[in-house]
C-alpha cells in the first residue's frame, strides 16, 4: 500500500464529521478545519455538557486544555468548524466520518482488566449505517485492538441501506497531551491503513489528500489496515518501555551512587538509542500507555503467544513497582510513619501542560499516603478538586466511604506555598515549569523540620534546596549524606 497516488485528488467542499469530542476529536478536528478552510468539519458528542463547553464563548472554558488550542478554535469555530450533539444529522450529511470515541479497558466479562472495550465504536457503526443514504469513508481514529476495522465493516454491511457503500480506514492518532497542537501541526508521520482494493485505495488517497494540505506526502505512511491498527499499540508500547527501562535503572542508581540523568544522557547520546523518553519519573500515567499495553498483552494471549504477552506485561509491572517504590520511599524516609503528617503534593496532572488526570501517578501516591493516614494538601495549576477526587475514586477506589476523613485529609490548595504551609514534606508529582521558581526559602520557613523534598520528576534545583536545609530525595539520584537511602 505504499504506492498510493494523491495527485489531483480534490478536497474542496468535503464534509467531515467526527464522533467523539474528547482530547483527540476536538483538537484534531480543529486543526483539520484550520489547515483545510474549504472543508467543513462538525465535531459530535453524546455529551451535551462537552459540546456546550466546546461552544462556550469564553475560550478558557474549552473542555480540553492544550497550549495553542484556544487560538485554533477562535480562528475556525463558526467558520468551518462546528460542535454539535446532532450526531445523526451531521453523519448523514458527511463524506468522511471520523470515529474518535473512548476505548477504555474492559471492566467486566471476557478480557476484563486487559482487553479494550470497543462497544462505543460498534454503537457508532450502527448509527452510521442507520442514518446514511450516501457513500462514506469511515475513519477509525480511536486506538483499537487489531481487526477492529473488520468489526466495523461487518456491522456497517449488516445494517446499511441498499446501495450505500462504506470504506473503512484506520488512521490512529499519535498526539501527546500538552503538545497536541504542535504534534498535529507537525506530525512525525500520519498513518493511514486501508483495504488493498480499488475502493479502499481511493479512500486512502482521499484522506491522505486532506492531510497533505499541510503534511508533506513523504510523512504520510499508507499501509494495510492491520499494520496500521497494530502500529498504534506498538508505538505506545515502545515509548512506555523506554520509561520503564530508565525507571528500572533509577532504582539501581539510587543504590550505587550513579545518577540516572547522567546515565540517560550517556546512553541516549548513541544515535541508535536517541535521547527522548528517557526521563526517570515516579511512573508514567495518562489514559493511553497502560490501556494500550494491556490491550497488546491481551491480544498476544488471545493469539496464543504467552511469551510475547509476558514480555510486554513487564512494562506495566515495572511502572506499578516504580509508583509504589516512590510512595514507600517517602514513608520510610519520614521515619517510617506519615500518620497525621501534612504532605504537600505539587501537581496532580499526569504530565505538565494538561489538566488530564487519567491514570496519573499522583493518584496512586495519594492513595498510598492516605492509607498511611497522611494529610495531603495538593496544588496543581490546572486541576481542580472534583477532578482529583473523581480520579482517586475511579482508578484507585478511594471514596469518602472507605477513606475516613477524606474531605479533611485530601485538600486542594490555591498555590504551592499554601500547600507547603505547616507541611512536613513536599513531593513533586508533575513537572509543571512553575515549580522551579517556587520561593523555597519561604516554603522551608513555613514547614515543620526536618523538612523533606521528594522530587518525583527531577525538576528542582537540589543543591539549592539542600543549602536551604531541606532533606532531599530524588528519583534515580544519590541522596544527601545525611539522608537514609530511599
Ligand atoms: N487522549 C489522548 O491523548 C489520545 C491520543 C491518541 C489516541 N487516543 C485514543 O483516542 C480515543 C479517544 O480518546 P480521548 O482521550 O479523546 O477520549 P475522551 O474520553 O476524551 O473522548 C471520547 C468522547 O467520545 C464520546 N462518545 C463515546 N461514545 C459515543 C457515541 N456513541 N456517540 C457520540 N459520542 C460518543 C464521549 O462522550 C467522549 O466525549 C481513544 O481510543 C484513545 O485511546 C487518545
Ligand atoms: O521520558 C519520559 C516521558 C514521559 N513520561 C511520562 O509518561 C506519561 C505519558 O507521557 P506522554 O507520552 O508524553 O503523553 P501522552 O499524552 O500519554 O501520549 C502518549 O499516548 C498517546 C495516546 O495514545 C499517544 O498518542 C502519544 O504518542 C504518546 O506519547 C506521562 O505520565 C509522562 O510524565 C516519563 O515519565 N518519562
Amino acid at each position: 500500500m505504499s504506492d498510493i497516488d494523491i495527485t489531483g485528488v480534490k478536497i474542496d467542499g468535503l464534509k467531515v464529521a467526527c464522533i467523539g469530542a474528547g482530547y483527540v476529536g476536538g483538537p484534531t478536528m480543529a486543526v483539520i478545519a484550520m489547515k483545510c478552510p474549504t472543508v467543513t468539519v462538525t465535531v459530535l458528542d453524546i455529551s451535551e455538557e462537552r459540546i456546550a463547553a466546546w461552544n462556550d464563548e469564553d475560550l478558557d472554558n474549552l473542555p480540553v486544555y492544550e497550549p495553542g488550542l484556544a487560538a485554533v478554535v477562535a480562528e475556525t469555530r463558526g467558520r468551518n468548524l462546528f460542535f454539535s450533539t446532532d450526531v445523526e444529522g451531521a453523519v448523514a450529511a458527511a463524506d468522511i466520518v471520523f470515529v474518535s470515541v473512548n476505548t477504555p479497558t474492559k471492566l467486566h466479562g471476557v478480557g476484563k482488566g486487559r482487553a479494550a472495550d470497543v462497544k462505543n465504536l460498534e454503537a457508532c457503526a450502527r448509527t452510521i449505517a442507520r442514518v446514511s443514504s450516501s457513500n462514506k469513508i469511515i475513519v477509525e481514529k480511536s486506538t483499537v485492538p487489531i481487526k477492529t476495522a473488520e468489526t466495523i465493516r461487518r456491522v456497517l454491511e449488516a445494517n446499511k441501506r441498499p446501495g450505500c457503500e462504506f470504506s473503512v480506514l484506520s488512521n490512529p492518532e499519535f498526539l501527546a497531551e500538552g503538545t497536541a497542537v504542535d504534534d498535529l501541526f507537525e506530525p512525525s508521520r500520519v498513518l493511514i491503513g486501508g483495504e488493498d482494493k480499488p475502493a479502499g485505495r481511493t479512500a486512502v488517497a482521499q484522506l491522505a489528500a486532506v492531510y497533505n494540505n499541510w503534511v508533506a506526502r513523504e510523512r504520510i505512511i499508507t499501509t494495510n489496515l492491520w499494520s496500521s491498527e497494530l502500529s498504534k499499540l506498538v508505538a505506545n508500547a515502545f515509548l512506555a518501555q523506554r520509561i520503564s527501562s530508565i525507571n528500572s535503572i533509577s532504582a539501581l542508581c539510587e543504590r550505587t551512587g550513579a545518577d540516572v540523568s547522567e546515565v540517560a544522557r550517556a546512553v541516549g547520546s548513541d544515535h541508535r538509542i536517541g535521547p527522548n523518553f528517557l526521563k526517570a519519573s515516579l511512573g508514567f500515567g495518562g489514559s493511553c500507555f497502560q490501556k494500550d499495553i494491556l490491550n497488546l498483552v491481551y491480544l498476544a494471549e488471545r493469539f496464543g503467544l504467552p511469551e510475547v504477552a509476558a514480555y510486554w506485561e513487564q512494562v506495566i509491572a515495572m511502572n506499578e513497582w516504580q509508583k509504589r517504590r516512590f510512595a514507600e520511599g517517602m514513608v520510610s524516609s519520614m521515619f517510617n510513619s506519615v500518620s497525621g503528617k501534612r504532605i504537600a503534593l505539587l501537581g496532580f496532572a499526569f504530565k505538565k501542560d494538561t489538566a488530564d488526570v487519567r491514570e496519573t501517578a499522583a493518584a496512586y501516591v495519594s492513595k498510598f499516603l492516605l492509607e498511611e493516614r497522611a494529610h495531603l494538601r495538593v496544588y496543581d495549576p490546572k486541576v481542580r478538586l472534583p477532578a482529583m477526587l473523581s480520579e482517586l475514586d475511579y482508578t484507585c477506589g478511594v471514596t469518602p466511604e472507605n477513606c475516613p476523613d477524606l474531605a479533611t485529609r485530601f485538600v486542594s490548595c490555591a498555590s504551592a506555598l499554601e500547600a507547603c504551609d505547616g507541611a512536613d514534606a513536599l513531593a513533586v508529582m508533575t513537572e509543571w515549569d512553575e515549580f522551579a521558581s517556587i520561593d523555597f526559602e519561604a516554603a522551608f520557613a513555613a514547614m515543620r523540620k526536618p523538612a523533606f523534598v521528594f522530587d518525583g520528576r527531577n525538576v528542582l534545583d537540589h543543591a539549592k534546596l539542600r543549602a536551604i536545609g531541606f532533606q532531599v530525595y530524588v528519583i534515580g539520584k544519590p541522596t544527601s549524606p545525611s539522608a537514609t537511602v530511599m
